[in-house]
């Protein structure tokens, strides 16, 4: 394959019009993480400099351990979720999934096996969405899926059946050693027609989880819709948007 003339390769630098980038590091680690897209193509070329730049947002926006989606990557998917939902008025969720009792896995088998099961988790979750839906890793032993189109009715029947698929997992942690965990699962969904955010929508489904786990772990809580509460906040978001279009209808303090 022919480089194109705007852009050279040359040791560990690339050349694009009249500039000299350095890309060692950048290759370096595209490297170490096991892509190897790169080295099929020939260096320096717009296709080789294009991979380089898809593996490094790739690498940005996963977790290493599972390979699932991380914190930053999930909340931006959040954002553009909300505004879906507020856009369309579909119903979308979203699910907090945290491993019961995890330290006790350290504790007892090591880190190495807690991060075992910590993968053989992600995995679990992955086989229980839709290809559509977005699961993350967002924290020690904690994940998050969010799940676009997602009835009510539908909603509880999957975070349970994610616990369900956890509860009845068998993980090799070591050649003699089979571990089974449990995990909470908190839900809400996001208020409909109301430009919300993120954190805002984080914060309900973590007050679910928390219940599911003051409620005895190894259960589903769900903040269901028409029991969810705009709160204070989203329905001050919702009037500053409305009062933009009609500054002289709309009274915020009502
Ligand atoms: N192996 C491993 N452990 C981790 C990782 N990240 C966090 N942890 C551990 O996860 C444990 C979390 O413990 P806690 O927050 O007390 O929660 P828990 O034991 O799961 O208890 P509950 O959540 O209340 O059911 C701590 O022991 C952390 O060290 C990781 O990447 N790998």
């Amino acid at each position: 394959m022919t480089p194109s003339p705007e852009v050279r390769h040359r040791m560990n630098t690339v050349t694009i019009g009249g500039a000299t980038l350095r890309v060692d590091l950048a290759v370096q680690m595209l490297e170490r993480s096991g892509m190897d897209g790169l080295s099929r193509l020939e260096p320096g070329s717009a296709a080789w400099l294009q991979a380089l730049i898809d593996g490094l947002c790739m690498l940005s926006s996963r977790d290493p351990m599972t390979g699932l989606v991380n914190r930053r990557q999930f909340e931006a998917s959040l954002e553009g979720e909300i505004d879906r939902v507020a856009r369309s008025g579909e119903s979308a969720m979203l699910l907090l999934i945290d491993i019961d009792h995890f330290k006790r896995v350290n504790d007892s088998y090591g880190h190495g096996a807690g991060d075992e099961v910590i993968r053989a988790i992600g995995r679990t979750l992955q086989e229980c969405v839709r290809p559509m839906d977005t699961v993350a890793r967002i924290g020690g032993e904690e994940f998050a899926a969010v799940l676009p189109n997602c009835p009510a009715s539908f909603g509880e029947a999957v975070a349970d059946r994610i616990r369900l698929a956890i509860e009845s997992c068998r993980i090799e942690v070591s050649r003699h050693v089979r571990l089974s965990v449990t995990a909470s699962v908190g839900g809400a969904f996001a208020p409909r027609w109301v430009r919300s955010s993120a954190r805002l929508w984080m914060e309900r489904a973590d007050q679910q989880l928390y219940r599911a786990k003051a409620a005895g772990r190894n259960r589903t809580c769900m903040e269901l819709p028409p029991h969810s509460q705009v709160s204070n906040e989203e329905r001050d978001m919702l009037f500053s948007t409305m009062s933009a279009f009609m500054p002289d209808t709309l009274d915020s303090t009502r």
